[in-house]
């Protein structure tokens, strides 16, 4: 690559979760103080951090050639960007948020078309008064700066359009959700012409992969553990394994060792019965990528 890769990092609720999956994915990124321009530890790539609302446009514009946003701020400029991959993260969770109509518990609102007239508050204003346009409901769409939930409550407005994701900041404030607009989660995003560049087009397919080998692996662990010959069958099919489990032989002994990966949920149940089908000395390790072509 001639040129060095310009990579947008979101500022703000994805900020957290995003350097934490580039650590994991390989590289280390740090922030010094307030500066907007993190180190990396990749002489082809220069970082900016930069709000997620501002990204696609930034990326579409060529500013930046390729950096992570929402799916949420995407739609709302309708960016002219390629989608490289969706990887699926948001602020505390691995799942997608949820943005959501919402109005007091004790609302007389029950549909959107009950909404006829009334006032929505909402920092996703275009999405917004595209969505009630289209289904030829009249609202008021007036642009919130955030903390929108408040503005139910103090009486600004007689329903919100925001994000959720645990749900904690719409229950905090008494409101009853009544219609979703759309799942959102993080994707990965190049400028047109970058990615017609073959360089900076490897590169970026690239940290994809590897992005998403770090994404995977966080939700599945490695188990070993050493099985006698006559107990294996028993315990190689209790294991819900990628694919088949590595069975190998134990140095001069009649036991051998059995390796797989399987889903960290499944570990609570999985170490009980794989004990009493004989398996001894069970390992459970974490996983930094898992890569699949
Ligand atoms: N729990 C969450 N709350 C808010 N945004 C979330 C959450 N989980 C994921 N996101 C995503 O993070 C991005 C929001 O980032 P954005 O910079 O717009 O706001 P923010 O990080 O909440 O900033 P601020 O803290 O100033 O409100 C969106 O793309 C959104 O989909
Ligand atoms: O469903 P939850 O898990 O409660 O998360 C959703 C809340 O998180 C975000 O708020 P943020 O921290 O960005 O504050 P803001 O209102 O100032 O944007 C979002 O705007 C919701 O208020
Ligand atoms: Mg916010």
């Amino acid at each position: 690559m001639n040129e060095q890769l310009k990579l947008g990092l979101p500022k703000g609720s994805l900020q957290a979760a995003t350097l934490a999956l580039f650590k994991k994915a390989g590289w280390d990124v740090s922030v010094a103080g307030r500066s907007y321009f993190p180190s990396i530890d990749d002489d082809t790539i220069t970082c900016a951090l930069c709000r997620a609302q501002e990204m696609a446009i930034n990326v579409e514009n060529g500013t930046l050639d390729v950096g992570l946003t929402g799916r949420d701020w995407i739609a709302e400029y309708a960016s002219d960007v390629h989608v490289v991959t969706d990887l699926v993260y948001s602020k505390v969770s691995a799942k997608p948020a949820r943005w959501v109509v919402a109005v007091a518990y004790d609302s007389p609102v029950q549909t959107l078309e009950d909404l006829q007239g009334k006032t929505v508050s909402t920092e996703l204003v275009g999405y917004t008064k595209r969505f009630f346009d289209e289904r030829g409901i009249d609202v008021k769409v007036k642009f919130s700066w955030g903390a929108t939930e408040a503005k139910v409550v103090s009486g600004l407005a007689d329903a919100i359009v925001e994000i959720t994701e645990t749900e904690s900041t719409i229950k905090a404030h008494g409101l009853r959700v009544i219609h979703e607009l759309m799942q959102t989660n993080t994707q990965l995003i190049v400028n047109k012409t970058a990615w017609a560049d073959p360089a900076k087009r490897e590169k970026i397919e690239e940290m994809a992969m590897l992005l998403k080998g770090a994404l995977v692996a966080g939700k599945l662990v490695g188990l070993k553990m050493n099985v006698a010959k006559a107990d294996v069958e028993k315990v190689v099919n209790l294991l819900p394994s990628l694919h088949a489990p590595t069975v190998a032989h134990l140095y001069q002994s009649d036991w051998l060792s059995v390796e797989t990966v399987v889903d960290s949920g499944a570990v609570r149940d999985l170490i009980p019965r794989l004990l009493k089908e004989g398996a001894e000395g069970i390992i459970e390790y974490p996983l930094n990528k898992v890569v699949n072509k």
